[in-house]
């Protein structure tokens, strides 16, 4: 299995060498030359099978000769050994024939423990075979950067460096990122918001020099890796409702399009998906996009649903290749238009594909607080206010017919504030995390700028 660039210009990769790599050096992000498909029986075949099972089957095919069935296997079954559920990612029923395929059973409570609970066993595998160390940086508008710490704390060969926004992450967020005390653990708190964090990201990968320097690696999902991961889910979900027999839809809390581009993936692998639905907060450029055709800079809102809180969604790139028929230069020539002009108009027949796939809704603060406090007036659940989003916009777009499946991306216990404002209970952490406002804080702050940041990266990884 071979990975192409989205912006066409660089070099063709393997798997791991695509996993190690993060962004093209074309700017540009990794996406498999081929997708490979599940028959309608290898799809059914998945029904009552371990979660880590049906990972090993529905990610094998894009991993080729990157890792052997064992150690993929291997990474796989550790991958998810410390999981707080058996299911890994169970589903609730909210409603008739609406679900939540509840995501926050990993070490950090949000769905990003999927995928870097992985990657962490893959990179592990392939840096002890090359005998490589590496500088991990990655942009976290909250989720990412712990989970990103939890899955390479403490290993020799790696250094982490997490930027963030800083006062615009939820208090437990930010103490999961600033109290682990490991010395290769370095979380920086960025003067700016995380479209800023993401920017100075994708320029640190732009310079390379520094990225050779330093053997930068990342895992956003700017990796393909990370959203490999994600497919697995939908899969897992949807068979349990009767796929492939019976069709289901998604809806998906969406910022930096990551999750739904799995859920595409698992689309276009065979998996019976009728509609694929973004979910936005008040930062809503997906949905505007959708419906008027232009991608167009609007400044980042703080909300209450701050993982959210994106602008500039770096996987709708991967949407756009798709959309314009994989034609790199196409893809480009907007990036090019966007970094120019804060953004673009997209092509008539490129908004009809998108349009094919996806539908959108967009929620604001004080629906998110009412679907929090009705869900928890319904059912009892506490819901986190990304999942609210994705609730609202679900309860709206859904049709009787067909199992409707709203991802719930983080617990409730990351953001106890919005929670507790909607429903007047406060969600305790677990048992594990209970000393976490106990423990002292290490962060850094810095200037939203490249070589102010670049600096700290030199000065502190170990080489
Ligand atoms: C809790 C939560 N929900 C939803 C999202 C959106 O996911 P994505 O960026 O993959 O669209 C994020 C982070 O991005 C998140 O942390
Ligand atoms: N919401 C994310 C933003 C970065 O997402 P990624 O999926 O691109 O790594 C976060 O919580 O950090």
């Amino acid at each position: 299995m071979r990975y192409v660039s989205t912006r066409g210009k660089a070099p063709v990769l393997t798997f791991d060498e695509a996993m190690l790599t993060g962004l093209a050096r074309d700017g540009g992000l990794y996406v498999p030359e081929t997708i490979p498909t599940l028959t309608a029986d290898g799809i059914a075949a998945l029904g009552g099978l371990s979660y880590e099972e049906t990972a090993f089957r529905v990610m094998r095919p894009f991993v080729g000769d990157a890792f052997t069935d064992d150690e993929f296997r291997s990474a796989i079954g550790k991958a998810y050994e410390g999981f707080g559920h058996t299911a890994r990612a169970p589903l609730v029923q909210l409603a008739p024939n609406h679900f939540l395929l509840e995501l926050f059973h990993g070490p950090t409570l949000a769905f990003k423990d999927f995928a870097m609970q992985l990657i962490g066993q893959l990179f592990q595998i392939a840096l002890a075979r090359s005998g490589r160390r590496i500088t991990i940086v990655g942009a976290t508008s909250g989720d990412t950067g712990s989970a990103a710490i939890e899955a390479f704390r403490g290993l020799d060969n790696v250094d982490v460096f997490i930027l963030f926004p800083e006062g615009r992450v939820s208090d437990v967020q930010r103490r999961q990122m600033t109290t682990p005390s490991e010395a290769n653990v370095h979380a920086l708190a960025v003067k700016g918001d995380f479209d800023d964090c993401q920017a100075r990201l994708k320029d640190m990968f732009n310079d390379f020099d520094f990225r050779d320097e330093v053997g930068l690696a990342g895992v956003n999902s700017i990796n393909w890796a990370r959203v490999l991961a994600q497919v697995v889910y939908y899969f897992s979900a949807a068979v349990s409702l009767g796929a492939p027999g019976r069709k289901v839809s998604f809806t998906v809390p969406t910022g930096n399009f990551g999750d739904i581009f799995a859920g595409y993936i698992a689309k276009r692998m065979g998996l019976p998906i009728e509609r694929l639905v973004i979910a936005t907060n008040q930062n809503d450029i997906l949905h505007r996009c959708l419906t008027t055709g232009r991608y167009e800079m609007d400044g980042v809102k703080p909300s209450i649903s701050p993982s959210m809180d994106i602008q500039v969604s770096s996987n709708f790139e991967r949407a756009l290749f798709e959309a314009y028929g994989r034609d790199g230069n196409a893809v480009a020539q907007l990036m090019e238009e966007m970094k120019r002009e804060g953004g673009f108009t997209v092509s008539q027949g490129a908004l009809q594909a998108l349009r094919d796939l996806f539908t959108s809704g967009r929620v604001g603060e004080d629906e998110t607080l009412e679907t929090i406090a009705a869900t928890h007036a319904a059912t009892g659940e506490l819901i986190c206010p990304h999942t609210a989003v994705g609730v609202r916009v679900a309860e709206a777009e859904r049709d009787a017919a067909v199992p409707m499946i709203t991802l719930a991306t983080a617990h409730p216990a990351k953001f106890p504030d919005a929670v507790e404002k909607a429903t007047g209970q406060r969600p305790g952490l677990p048992d594990r995390m209970g000393d976490l406002f106990k423990r002292d804080e290490r962060v850094t702050s810095v200037p939203n700028d490249l070589a102010a940041l670049e600096a700290v990266v030199r000065e502190r990884r170990r080489t």
